[in-house]
């Protein structure tokens, strides 16, 4: 596991730059004032209650939100200034997983993995015989890098919920995205299936020196695999750190809830009297 690695030396270079990143809904702040620096093939997880943040925050960093205040810059974009063409641009350096894997169900794992290399074909592209050679080998060697290769030519929507997102991770690395970004990536998978999907996903970006910033619940896969744990509460970065001999107690101060002020409570008549006696 890579938790004690430390960020791989050779690019220095802040990938993201955030600084006083402020979004707001209705005028509640959902993402308040963050700064947030993360460099060439930094792993960073994303911790925090739910609610707190860590989907808002992604969203800003691929321009999906508009931040309210605050300087967005990614791969060299400034997100909060840009228009959207020049969003939808930089959209296609990026690669998303979500939590909901995304794969067009009717179409074999083989045709969602090519549906990753769009971008780098001209015109719409209809089955797998009408790709490139040099790229159904490339979709299939990422499909045997997620352990499916023997999948290859079945439906998408015949696959476990776990399988799927091996699927979609294999789709986002013919993607070749200079940034990834990972949103709950395993919520929806059981937590056995959980760990061993998402151990994959932090092995292969280790192995490919992806720049990732992953919102994760779990704790000690955060704690084994990311080089930078980065908490948010109520919106607010509370925690930025690196993994590196943090103890999962440590990282539990994150979810500690804010207190909120107790209406005053009357006195109950009886105790009034008990009082007085
Ligand atoms: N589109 C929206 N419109 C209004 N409020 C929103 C919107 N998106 C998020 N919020 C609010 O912003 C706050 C932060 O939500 P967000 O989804 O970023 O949290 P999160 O940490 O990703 O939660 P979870 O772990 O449950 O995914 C929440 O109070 C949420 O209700």
């Amino acid at each position: 596991m890579a938790g004690t690695a430390t960020v791989p030396a050779g690019d220095p270079r802040p990938v993201i730059g955030v600084r006083g990143l402020t979004k707001r809904f209705a005028g509640t702040p959902a993402v308040d004032d963050v700064d947030l620096e993360v460099r060439g093939g930094e792993l960073v997880v994303l911790l925090g209650l739910s609610g707190s943040g860590k989907s808002t925050l992604l969203r800003c960093l691929n321009g999906l939100h508009r931040p309210s205040s605050g300087e967005v810059d990614v791969l060299g974009c400034r997100v909060d200034l840009a228009r959207e063409g020049r969003l939808r641009r930089l959209r296609t350096r990026i690669g998303f997983v979500f939590q909901q894997f995304n794969l067009v169900g009717r179409l074999s794992c083989m045709e969602n993995v090519l549906i990753g290399a769009l971008g780098r074909v001209r015109g719409p592209r209809y089955g797998v015989l009408s790709y490139p050679k040099s790229m159904r080998r490339e979709a299939l060697e990422h499909l045997d890098r997620v352990g499916l290769a023997d999948r290859a030519f079945q439906r998408a929507d015949t696959l476990s919920g776990g399988q799927q997102q091996r699927v979609a991770i294999a789709r986002t690395l013919m993607h070749r995205p200079a940034l990834l970004l990972a949103d709950e990536p395993v919520a929806s998978l059981d937590p056995e299936n959980a760990a061993v999907v998402m151990e994959l996903l932090f092995q292969v970006c280790l192995e490919e020196r992806l720049t990732v910033v992953c919102s994760l619940h779990q704790v000690d896969l955060a704690l084994g695999w990311a080089h930078r744990l980065v908490g948010l509460r109520e919106g607010r970065k509370v925690l930025d750190q690196p993994a590196a001999g943090m103890s999962r107690h440590d990282v539990m101060r994150v979810y500690e809830r804010v207190a909120q002020p107790q209406p005053e409570q009357p006195t109950p008549p009886r105790a009034q009297s008990e009082a007085v006696a």
